[in-house]
């Protein structure tokens, strides 16, 4: 078992009320998880406030408790240690704890809005097929090399991150790459990891329900820059306008990429068909098997962070050829009927320009753009009318849905999307309640060569309605539906 003292290294502490040779069986943040000598951290959390549950904590067994304020009346069998920050302090004990795994194999993180389960994905096949064992933690799920576990959240909490980098290093992984949401950021879950390199990706409208502001949601992805070492690059977009933001005050190997500008590493469209996309990246040519403009972003920052690990520039071109898509990131198939269907994880206002922006680029006639979409529940509420303005002026038809209601009434996301249309739109729009309809729908209104888009839920394999989740797959429900359609 672990000394409470051994894991203490680095941690910021204000003051210790007992003895720090006592033994840590576990590290818990949630009280109904304490076993029997667990120390317990006390978080102030957005309902709870943790530090009420330190007696919960202390009667399952807890020995140890790690918290902002020391309460008054203390347990004389317990070791208090009052820290300047619960998140920091859990996060540095997590590393402790599992005896800083990050420090041994090349962790990579990657933030931004929008492409970081898409560049951390094809990382982890570019390594691998390079013949290393590599790690991912994504919004997908994660890998420990061969191995996989379901994801929870895009960036785990500092206890499973290190958990799965020990379990990593434990298997020989060499590489890990992993998401940094913002979330991830500001709840310091990513805290005392030792990174080798950053990426940035851009910055558009997304969760300005929880950082209050847009200027609050960039600063939180900047201090991501800014904590990296000096020993790390720091490869950012510097076509998007925060890219230069966040070189600001990081003491990191400061290198870009871009489409538009100048930057260190540079890539050219040559072409743009639904059979993949054919580019120039520093000065040679090489087709990629991905669709869209902002998936030559994503390749040029996967031939970045490649190149800046040290593989050599042709080999790195070489394997940008071979990698294969990523699970509900334009997903797509042809019907026996012509109709194309595509899956795509769109839920940003963005992500949703560009995918029906790129739709737009390569349909080769007059044929129609039908696009299925939703909002999540107990989200920002802002992108909803945003989403809905975009998907009608850039679809021929629109059918806007439910996706992951979760605690809020379905039909009034809808009607929070619909305010959004443009009134020379609004013949264009429909609006079907029930996912699986939406979708019936979206494929009895195409007609041969027709495109169809389900946006917002890609990989998923739920619809969450009031706290509950029953099984959802959008490109099975439009592969079956089409299917009995034509057949
Ligand atoms: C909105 C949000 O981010 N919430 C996070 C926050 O929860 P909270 O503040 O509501 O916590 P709380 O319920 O008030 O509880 C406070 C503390 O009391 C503890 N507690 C609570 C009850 C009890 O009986 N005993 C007890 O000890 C809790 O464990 C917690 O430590 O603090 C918790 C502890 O750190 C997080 O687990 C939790 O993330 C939840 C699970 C979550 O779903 N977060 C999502 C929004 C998220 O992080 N998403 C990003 C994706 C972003 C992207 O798309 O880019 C991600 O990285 O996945
Ligand atoms: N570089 C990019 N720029 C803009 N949009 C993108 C980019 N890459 C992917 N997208 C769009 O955003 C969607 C989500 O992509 P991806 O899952 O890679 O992003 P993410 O940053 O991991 O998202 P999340 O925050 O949900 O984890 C894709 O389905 C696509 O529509
Ligand atoms: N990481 C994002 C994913 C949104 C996906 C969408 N399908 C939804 O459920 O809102 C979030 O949790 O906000
Ligand atoms: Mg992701």
């Amino acid at each position: 078992m672990k000394v409470l003292k051994d894991i203490l290294f680095k941690v910021n502490v204000n003051a210790i009320v007992g003895n720090t040779t006592v033994g840590v069986s576990t590290i818990e943040f949630d009280s109904r998880k304490v076993v029997n000598n667990s120390l317990f951290v006390a978080q102030k959390g957005l309902v709870f406030d943790g530090h009420k549950f330190i007696d919960k904590a202390i009667e399952l067994g807890a020995k140890t408790i790690v918290c902002e304020e020391i309460p008054e009346n203390c347990n004389s069998e317990v070791t208090y240690v009052e820290v300047k920050n619960s998140d920091s302090a859990l996060a540095i004990l997590a590393s402790n704890y599992y005896n800083n795994p990050s420090s041994e194999l090349k962790l990579i993180g990657v933030t931004g809005t929008n492409g970081k389960t898409t560049i951390a994905t094809l990382l982890y096949q570019l390594f691998s097929n390079l013949g290393y064992k590599v790690g991912l933690l994504s919004t997908v799920k994660v890998l420990v090399d061969k191995k996989e576990y379901a994801a929870t959240h895009t960036t785990p909490n500092s206890l499973q991150i290190n958990k799965y980098l020990s379990e990593m290093l434990n298997d020989g992984v060499e590489y890990c790459f992993m998401e940094v949401s913002s979330h991830g950021i500001h709840q310091k879950r990513t805290e005392g990891l030792e990174f080798v390199g950053g990426v940035f990706t851009n910055l558009t409208h997304d969760h300005l329900d929880y950082h209050e502001t847009f200027k609050d949601y960039r600063d939180v992805k900047k201090a991501f820059f800014d904590s990296l070492p000096k020993s790390a690059f720091a490869l950012v977009n510097v076509d998007d306008k925060n890219g230069e933001v966040m070189l600001q005050n990081t003491v990191a190997n400061k290198q870009t990429y871009a489409l538009k500008t100048m930057a260190n590493f540079k890539a050219k469209i040559l072409e743009n068909q639904f059979s993949g996309l054919l580019l120039n990246i520093d000065n040679s040519e090489v087709w990629a098997k991905l669709i869209g403009s902002f998936n030559a972003y994503n390749l040029l920052a996967v031939y970045g962070v490649a190149t800046l690990l040290g593989v050599e520039k042709t080999e790195a071109l070489t394997e940008i050829s071979k990698l294969g898509n990523v699970s509900g990131r334009f997903e797509y198939f042809i019907s026996e009927g012509d109709i194309t269907a595509i899956v795509d994880y769109a839920h940003t206002p963005d992500a949703l320009k560009n995918v029906l922006e790129t739709i737009n680029d390569i349909r080769t006639g007059n044929e129609q753009v039908i696009t299925v979409v939703g909002c999540g529940g107990d989200r920002d509420k802002a992108k909803r009318p945003v989403m809905g303005r975009i998907a009608a002026l850039l679809s021929s038809q629109v059918i806007f849905t439910s996706d992951n209601p979760r605690s809020e009434n379905a039909q009034t996301i809808i009607d929070e999307i619909e305010v959004g249309v443009e009134p020379q739109d609004y013949k264009k729009t429909l609006s079907v309640l029930d996912r699986r309809q939406a979708i019936k729908t979206a494929a009895k209104l195409s007609k041969k060569g027709d495109i169809i888009l389900i946006a917002g839920k890609g990989h998923e394999t739920y619809q969450e309605i009031n706290g509950e989740r029953s099984y959802f797959n959008d490109y099975k429900e439009i592969s079956e539906i089409l299917n009995a359609i034509e057949n």
